[in-house]
């Protein structure tokens, strides 16, 4: 197999989101592209603010599961269904911010909107502030693949952009490169921690 010249990116990716704390304790997985029917994904459980090349694993998106035989994120579902449903995403980082996952919880309702913030451009195809941007929140599960059929029919009617949240759980992004899901991990974690101080504000 030939390297994949992503993977040295998303090894930086993994060490800044340790850096901010955004994958406390093992949480968190990471993926990239590799080629039509593959990705390179995080080994489950580890660590994911000290990986290393060695901590990926190649697995098979039709059927989720590595020919080394170790044992890849227990959330692989969710990234092989955003490599199989929208060929063009290349990269998807998965994280368990506090914002994330308090935001997700606070907001009861299917989806975060996001309304008013110049960051919003941060996010590719937003242009302006004035429209709304639309995070879906699916309630979190431990069955991976009812969680994915879930999904995957919301995704029917309103087609998935940039991330979703998982109720109580995170933010799963991603982009078309590594280079553009870190930039939406940013630009969105920078948005909910807005969102989070704004509502806490209002509320007084
Ligand atoms: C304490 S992390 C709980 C599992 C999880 O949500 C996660 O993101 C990490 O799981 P993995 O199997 O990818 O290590
Ligand atoms: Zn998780």
């Amino acid at each position: 197999m030939t390297e994949n010249l992503q993977l040295g990116a998303l090894l930086a990716a993994c060490h800044w989101i340790g850096q901010k704390g955004w994958s406390p304790a093992t949480g968190g997985n990471m993926s990239v592209r590799e080629g039509d029917a593959h990705c390179l994904i995080t080994e489950s459980g580890k660590d994911k603010g000290s990986l290393t090349a060695e901590d990926f694993l190649l697995v098979e998106l039709e059927s989720g599961l590595a020919p080394s035989g170790r044992r890849p994120s227990a959330e692989t579902g969710l990234h092989t269904m955003l490599y199989s449903r929208y060929p063009e995403t290349g990269a998807v980082l998965h994280t368990h911010s506090v914002n994330s996952t308090v935001l997700s919880r606070v907001e009861r309702s299917g989806a975060l909107v996001l309304e008013g913030y110049e960051m919003q451009k941060s996010l590719s195809g937003q242009t302006t502030h004035l429209d709304q941007v639309v995070i879906p929140i699916f309630d979190n599960s431990q069955d991976i693949s009812a969680l994915v059929q879930k999904i995957i029919a919301s995704s029917e009617h309103a087609p998935l952009q940039y991330g979703f949240l998982l109720r109580g759980h995170g933010l799963t992004c991603w982009g078309r490169d590594v280079a553009e899901a870190r930039r939406h991990l940013e630009g969105l974690e920078f948005l909910f921690q807005c969102e989070l101080q704004r509502r806490l504000l209002e509320a007084k």
